[in-house]
């Protein structure tokens, strides 16, 4: 805010109206301009100051990278509980469709899978990955006329999960009552569900429940009627996973669906009651496929936390949706990079071509060798330590995947060991400079776990940053 003070062209009132003032009007006026301007500088410098704390008062701004179900949604769940567990508490609600979701169509896999077995049908594809049907074949001994019955009660499922797709998705569907037209059309490739970020799923989940609390509407209809249905199944859902047919099918295809992404079928009794609440670890194993990056900013609820704001960038982990991680890069403090340590048997379901740990080191060297990442910080998650565990022990030989890995124990501490270590050197060997790497063996689902490794990057890494600005 520039003021003149003694120059004949920039002053105003114009010098020729000042002619006839005395010699102490003329040193008054020059004192006022100077007062003046001393206190223009100060604003000045007070806006400048405002200016430069309300650039650096951003809060932490972390990335979550990695491939897809590598994990990355969760851990952002795992820092809204830590952090906001009153907002956490509150949304819990809105992810009961996504829950029951996720259960009904694992027994309407089953139920298909075991059908087309018997049917002796082949080359269809199947969630898990089109190996598997070709076992089921195998699998496929006669189906007793017990699971038949518990079958034909099941079958209204495949409706709820129409009606549970419209309500989530915000489409308006198409109801028959014993759900055969749906049956014909099943598609169990369809297993998940994803939900694009922008469309606002979580709020139009909320205006249901709303609806579902307060007014008549066909949508409150259509929930109440998948409860009900739910409600009344979710013991025969028990009874069809703890069937020693349909376990032995499973086994002998190889299909683990206990080790899929949103698995309730051990908890199908009180996920499916008409008046379920899901728990923090129930929202924790709940999957929608992201689609689309999501920016999540948590205010944390103590006022005691060393970050006065987080802001989360969840993105999807597909190959098509890779190309929205840049945008991200030059205006992140953490990239918190997830490793699904369990891939290693599996491939891709984009691309059944490639190895699913084979796609994380590449990805994890393309991101570590990024220069405009150089400064940011390095947080891996090898992820799902307990589902690796429960593979070793099942028999699944790691190094029959990981031909490098010869002559070493098939047990879980070696191998996630073995994989630390092939993950730091690559990030040493190909970090643009000098870097520490912040590793963590994490299980995402284990919320008590998962805290005390935030808790962690909180004391290692934010403790650096508010060294390097004093003022995250
Ligand atoms: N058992 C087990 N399940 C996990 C673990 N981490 C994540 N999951 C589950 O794996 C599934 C996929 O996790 P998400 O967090 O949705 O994966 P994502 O990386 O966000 O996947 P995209 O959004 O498709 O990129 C979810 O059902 C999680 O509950 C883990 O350590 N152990
Ligand atoms: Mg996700």
């Amino acid at each position: 805010m520039p003021v003149a003070t003694d120059s004949s062209r920039t002053q105003w009132p114009p010098v020729s109206i000042r002619d006839n003032e005395t010699g102490e009007e003329s040193k008054q006026r020059l004192h006022d301009a100077a007062e003046a301007k001393r206190i223009s500088d100060e604003i000045d410098r007070q806006l400048d100051h405002e200016r430069l704390q309300r650039s650096k008062v951003v809060g932490v701004k972390i990335l979550l990278l990695g491939q897809a179900e590598s994990g990355k949604s969760t851990v952002l769940k795992n820092f809204q509980l830590l952090f906001a567990p009153k907002a956490f508490e509150l949304e819990a609600e809105v992810w009961r469709p996504v829950i029951h979701l996720n259960l009904v169509r694992s027994v309407n896999f089953i139920i298909s899978f075991l059908t087309r077995n018997q049917q002796g049908k082949q080359g269809g594809r199947d969630s898990i990955g089109s190996n598997h049907q070709r076992k089921a074949s195998a699998a496929g001994a006669a189906v007793s006329p017990e699971i038949r019955k518990l079958f034909t009660r099941l079958a209204p499922l495949r409706q709820v999960e129409e009606n549970l797709i419209a309500i989530i998705s915000g489409r308006s569907t198409s109801k028959s009552s014993d759900g055969s037209q749906s049956q014909s059309q099943y598609n169990p490739s369809k297993v998940e569900l994803s939900v694009r970020s922008g469309s606002g799923w979580k709020q139009a989940l909320s205006l249901v429940r709303e609806s579902v609390e307060s007014s008549e509407s066909s949508t409150r209809s259509i929930d109440h009627e998948s409860r009900r249905i739910l409600a009344a199944l979710g013991d025969d859902i028990a009874n069809l996973w703890k069937d020693d047919h349909v376990q032995q099918s499973l086994k002998e295809a190889e299909i683990a669906l206990q080790e899929q992404p949103g698995f309730f079928l051990d908890q199908a009794a009180r996920v499916a009651q008409e008046d379920y609440r899901p728990s923090p670890d129930d929202v924790l194993k709940a999957r929608v496929t992201t689609i689309g990056p999501e920016e999540h900013i948590i205010i944390p609820e103590s006022g005691s936390q060393k970050a006065k704001q987080w802001t989360i960038y969840d993105v999807g982990g597909s190959r098509g949706q890779r190309a929205a991680w840049a945008q991200f890069f030059d205006d992140v403090h953490i990239i918190i990079f997830l490793a699904p340590m369990s891939g290693f048997n599996q491939v891709l379901a984009e691309d059944e071509s490639v190895n699913r740990l084979t796609d994380s080191l590449r990805l994890w060297q393309l991101i570590c060798s990024n220069k405009i990442l150089a400064n940011v910080e390095f947080v891996l998650f090898l992820n799902k330590l307990d589902i690796l565990g429960a593979k070793l022990k099942s028999g699944i030989q790691f190094s029959s995947f990981v031909t490098s890995y010869k002559d070493q124990p098939n047990e879980t501490k070696p191998v996630a060991r073995y994989l630390l270590d092939v993950f730091a050197s690559l990030h040493q060997q190909h970090s643009p400079k000098r870097r520490r790497l912040y590793p963590y063996l994490t299980c995402a689902v284990d919320t008590k776990a998962t805290s005390s490794v935030i808790f962690r990057i909180q004391e290692v890494i934010l403790v650096k940053l508010l060294g390097e600005t004093h003022a995250l």
